[in-house]
């Protein structure tokens, strides 16, 4: 008896594994509005497994407000770029096994970092908390902040100037993410203890209802983790 036709082999047909990104979380993913271009750790990644399965690699631009709506209407396969496990996301689909384990911690301006060490230290009146809209950021926020005020700002390629110029105080982000941006704020912005974020999460790449196409996924990252090649990817966007 043959097997069910499943996502998987669809793909193979193809010859076209379409990958949902944002474009707008480094060193995730990152879109070059001029060039059209998408480049980022999870975009090398997108490369290496369209790779395994014999594939072209199609992005498929995608936000973070519609993501969800994007992944049920079926507009891509699989979404990478720094997308965090929810059980929400769960419920929809599948996800590959972790490759990041993370949680949310602060990031403000150097001077201010003694401020704001604890979630009780942050929500207080007159603390400005910055978040771009439509992820696990602004859930988080939104969970834990009543007397602080948010603001919410929808460019998350500029949210970390907003700091540095002084028009936020904090944003509360992936710990990944603090320890990047503060790389790329240096002196300007720092990272509060990234080692012990306020929650924990992990990153996945967020798969349709599919069990052959999430164990082709899952075989492909151990694979990639056993020989070498995922730290070659994560080296040349994280370190
Ligand atoms: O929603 C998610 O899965 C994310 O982790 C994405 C998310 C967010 O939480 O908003 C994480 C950090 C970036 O600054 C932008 C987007």
């Amino acid at each position: 008896q043959q097997a069910a036709p499943s996502r998987l082999d669809e793909i193979i047909k193809r010859g076209t594994l379409r990958v949902g990104m944002t474009g707008d979380y480094k060193p995730f993913t990152y879109l070059d509005k001029a060039t059209q271009q998408f480049s980022g750790f999870d975009v090398d990644m997108a490369e290496a497994l369209g790779k395994a399965l014999g594939v072209k690699v199609e992005f498929v631009p995608t936000a973070w407000p519609k993501l969800m709506k994007d992944f049920e209407a079926d507009q891509f396969d699989i979404a990478m770029g720094g997308v965090s496990v929810t059980l929400d996301r769960q419920r929809k689909g599948f996800f590959s096994t972790p490759i990041m384990r993370e949680g949310k911690t602060p990031i403000a301006r150097c001077a201010d970092v003694g401020k704001y060490q604890t979630l009780p230290d942050i929500d207080k009146k007159g603390t400005r908390v910055i978040v771009n809209p439509g992820g696990t950021n602004e859930r988080f926020a939104r969970a834990n902040v009543k007397d602080a005020e948010i603001t919410v700002f929808p460019d998350n390629t500029e949210i970390f100037n907003e700091i540095a110029k002084g028009n936020a105080d904090l944003m509360m982000t992936d710990a990944s993410e603090t320890r990047y941006q503060q790389k790329q704020h240096q002196g300007v912005l720092c990272a509060v203890h990234p080692d012990k974020p306020f929650d924990f999460s992990e990153k996945a790449y967020w798969l349709q209802r599919d069990m052959a196409l999430k164990a082709f996924v899952d075989q492909w990252l151990h694979i990639s983790m056993e020989d070498g090649s995922y730290k070659k990817i994560y080296a040349a966007w994280f370190d």
